[in-house]
């Protein structure tokens, strides 16, 4: 299936109960506006009511993910969701706000697989942090809350470092600090009521999706921290020993293709055992040369699953690879090569 659309950009707004989201949210609104753009929102909320959606303008595509936290217990609606928001409304952008207690690393994968219904490039993952919240509760560096506050920075690619206004001069350089130990890559940005002056890299076409693989660190995962989330979030995550230092192979990077033509499933499964241990998970739908039908598959710790499906509606074949380290190069000309072959054959 050729992927003509041009894809929509996403951008995952992450961070605690009430560090800013919302008010980011309504800022990211007004840009929009302002460069005549047509954005469209995903909200999440454990409750049954969604009360920050009354705060956005009416006029702004909504879609509300209610009672249940989308790393999780409704992650597989978040598919859906993108796909229904771009078919009825065609927006130019999508914003998604998770609630303050989903771990970004699993909503991420909710985002990537939305990516097998729609053509869409997940561009940043912002997550905002409430300044005085991190410096009280990182002083003793433990409790489920820190560690998941941590996890949401270090899957960010924008910090934006929130109420500094709460925040004396020392404090702010504490807290930059802390954010540094945490996310040694994304850029971060001290702001009041999540002012920001140039909103212009929303617009860049650069491919920012390098996330912080530290927020995978841990024997037991993290779990939700909240009633709704009961399992235990360790489930995609690979373990990696880390030494306490950051350095630039500890990103996360995914690579989405959309499929061209079918190509051979031997050539395929051949690519899936070739590919480096630091891919680490795949997924996607393909349709095979050789034989009839379309599947779905996946790819975890080495291992490859294959099934048969007939999705109803219209579906993309695409791929997406999640990982740490590897090169994209490599992946995208061994993936045009699966495609050349078939089409050279045919
Ligand atoms: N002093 C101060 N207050 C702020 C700042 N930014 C946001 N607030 C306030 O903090 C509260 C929470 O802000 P929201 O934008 O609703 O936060 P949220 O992350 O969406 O909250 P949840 O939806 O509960 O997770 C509101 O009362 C805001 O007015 C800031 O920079 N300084």
């Amino acid at each position: 299936m050729k992927h003509s659309e041009q894809s929509i950009p996403v951008h995952l707004l992450s961070g605690f109960l009430g560090s800013g989201k919302t008010t980011l949210l309504q800022r990211l609104l007004e840009y929009c506006k302002a460069q005549g753009k047509k954005p469209a929102v995903i909200m999440n909320e454990l409750g049954d009511i969604n009360l920050d959606g009354q705060l956005l303008d009416a006029e702004v595509p909504m879609a509300e993910m209610l009672s249940g936290c989308i790393c999780c217990t409704i992650r597989g609606d978040l598919g859906m969701e993108i796909s229904m928001l771009i078919e009825e409304h065609q927006p130019d952008v999508i914003f998604i706000e998770s609630t303050g207690a989903a771990n970004p690393m699993e909503t991420l994968d909710g985002v990537t697989e939305a990516a097998m219904y729609k053509a869409i490039d997940l561009r940043s993952v912002i997550t905002v942090v409430d300044g005085p919240e991190l410096l009280e509760r990182g002083r003793d560096g433990k409790g489920r809350t820190f560690k998941l506050m941590s996890e949401q920075i270090r899957c960010a690619t924008l910090l934006l470092l929130n109420k500094a206004d709460k925040l004396e001069p020392e404090q702010l350089v504490e807290a930059q600090q802390q954010l540094r130990e945490l996310n040694a890559h994304a850029r971060i940005t001290a702001t009041i009521r999540c002012a920001i002056d140039d909103w212009s890299w929303l617009d860049s076409e650069e491919e920012t999706q390098d996330f912080s693989l530290d927020s995978m660190d841990g024997e037991e995962g993290e779990a939700c921290t909240h009633v709704g989330c009961s399992h235990n979030h360790s489930g995609h995550a690979h373990h990696h020993t880390h030494d306490g230092h950051h350095h630039s192979h500890d990103h996360v990077l995914v690579v989405t293709h959309y499929w061209s033509s079918p190509v051979c499933s031997k050539a395929f499964e051949a690519l899936l055992q070739r590919l480096p241990n630091e891919i680490y998970r795949a997924k996607g739908i393909v349709t095979f040369t050789d034989t009839p039908s379309r599947f779905l598959f996946q790819y975890a710790y080495r291992e490859s699953d294959f099934m048969r499906i007939e999705p109803q509606g219209h579906v993309n074949d695409v791929a997406v690879f999640i990982g740490e380290h590897f090169s994209k190069d490599w992946l995208r000309s061994e993936l045009a090569h699966l495609e050349q072959t078939e089409n050279t054959e045919a």
